[in-house]
């Protein structure tokens, strides 16, 4: 998939997401939080790409972005060449096919589903499984009669191992495990028929021991209903597992940026950029522990706030390899070697000005941190 063929499903374009916040302790004024920052990403059809950063990076941000939840400050979303905002309408209240042939935005909306970390609160609790399962296909199948409707409910239960089917399907969604929701809702997604599903944290809160069976789930489900997934997830292991069933891709956010994207053998065999070295070594699974270090491979602890985002590489402030170019200028995401991979990272580029710029001046940082306050928080705080 890396190389995929055909035009993409979903076109993110130079999308960035601000949103103001009010100041604490009653300061005037506002600060703006860069969630994202220019970031381009294409999704195809019966695509997996998996989401990984820490807390904050502007992942969910980003999904939302993707699925026409969230409306970028700055760039578009194209789904299938059309823009969805232009489809969804100014005030984004209102579908329309428009003289001008936009798509219809509830089309756009079926088409781009989402299932949540938490799907206790996403199942309604009032409706039987059967009856939340049920109103999918109403609404889009509406010619299905309702024995044809009970038969592929029942079949789609029985699939997902909820057997007696009749048994689960009379039930409510809090007479179900985690789990079983999760599947419920997985179940519900697909039954729209979506293009892609935007799986934000969707298995984080399962028991370790479920969390691969719902991927194997999610995979299965994948090629009967014909879909494309966005996963998120804190975890780089999860998304390996995912991706390299899948032949996916895993993009490593940071601060709001894409700095990496590639397929999970080159991510995580070959990382390039820094910060997915740090994510590599953060994860007790893949870390590499005949390297023998112990300790993260990071300059600072210290992640800066994403309402004051550091010059240049953002990731500069705690990288072990940031040279002073490195805080003036900020590298692109770029396919440096012709293999399908992106870095946003000079040192991918054997033939940029960074290995002949000096070494960072420490004392300057040191002193730049003292003058901002230190503003930013520690990881795992
Ligand atoms: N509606 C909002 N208003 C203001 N700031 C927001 C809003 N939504 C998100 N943010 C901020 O944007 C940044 C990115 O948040 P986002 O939830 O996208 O990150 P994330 O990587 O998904 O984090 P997590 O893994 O903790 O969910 C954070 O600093 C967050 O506080």
């Amino acid at each position: 998939m890396i190389n995929p063929h055909g035009e993409p499903l979903l076109s993110l374009q130079n999308v960035s997401v601000h949103f103001e916040k009010e100041r604490l302790f009653g300061l005037a004024g506002s600060d703006t939080v860069h969630a994202v920052d220019d970031v381009s990403l294409d999704i195809y059809e019966n695509d997996v790409v998996a989401l990984v950063g820490e807390s904050g990076c502007g992942k969910t941000t980003l999904g939302k972005t993707a699925i026409g939840v969230q409306r970028p400050t700055d760039g578009r979303v194209l789904y299938r060449g059309d823009d969805i905002w232009e489809s969804k309408g100014s005030n984004g209240l209102f579908s329309r096919r428009g003289a001008d042939g936009a798509r219809d935005w509830k089309e756009i909306r079926r088409s781009l589903q989402m299932i949540h970390q938490d799907p206790g609160s996403s199942l309604n609790p009032n409706y039987s499984i059967e009856s939340t399962l049920s109103a999918p296909l109403e609404k889009w199948q509406p010619e299905m009669s309702e024995a044809d409707r009970r038969a592929r409910i029942y079949g789609l239960l029985e699939y997902v191992g909820m057997k007696p089917a009749q048994d689960y399907a009379g039930r409510y969604p809090h007479q179900l495990s985690g789990g079983e929701q999760q599947r419920v809702a997985l179940i519900r997604s697909l039954l729209m028929n979506p293009d892609l599903i935007l799986a934000d944290e969707a298995i984080s809160a399962l028991d370790v021991s479920l969390r691969a069976e719902m991927m194997e789930l999610m995979l299965e489900l994948q090629q009967q209903f014909d879909t494309s997934y966005l996963f998120i997830s804190h975890d780089l292991a999860n998304a390996r597992h995912l991706t390299q069933q899948a032949g996916g891709r895993i993009g490593i956010m940071y601060l709001g940026e894409l700095v990496e994207i590639g397929t999970p053998e080159q991510i995580i065999h070959n990382p390039q950029h820094p910060y997915t070295k740090v994510l590599l070594w953060a994860t007790s699974d893949l870390r590499d522990r005949s390297s023998g270090v112990s300790t993260p491979p990071v300059r600072s602890l210290t992640i800066p706030e994403p309402t004051d985002p550091p010059s240049g590489c953002r990731f500069h402030t705690r990288c072990l390899e940031a040279r002073e170019v490195c805080t003036q200028e900020c590298p692109a995401l770029t396919d440096h070697d012709g293999k399908g991979r992106r870095t946003a990272c000079f040192r991918a580029d054997p033939n940029h000005e960074y290995w002949n710029s000096d070494p960072l001046d420490e004392g300057r940082m040191m002193n730049e941190r003292d003058a901002s306050g230190e503003s930013g928080h520690a990881e795992g705080d």
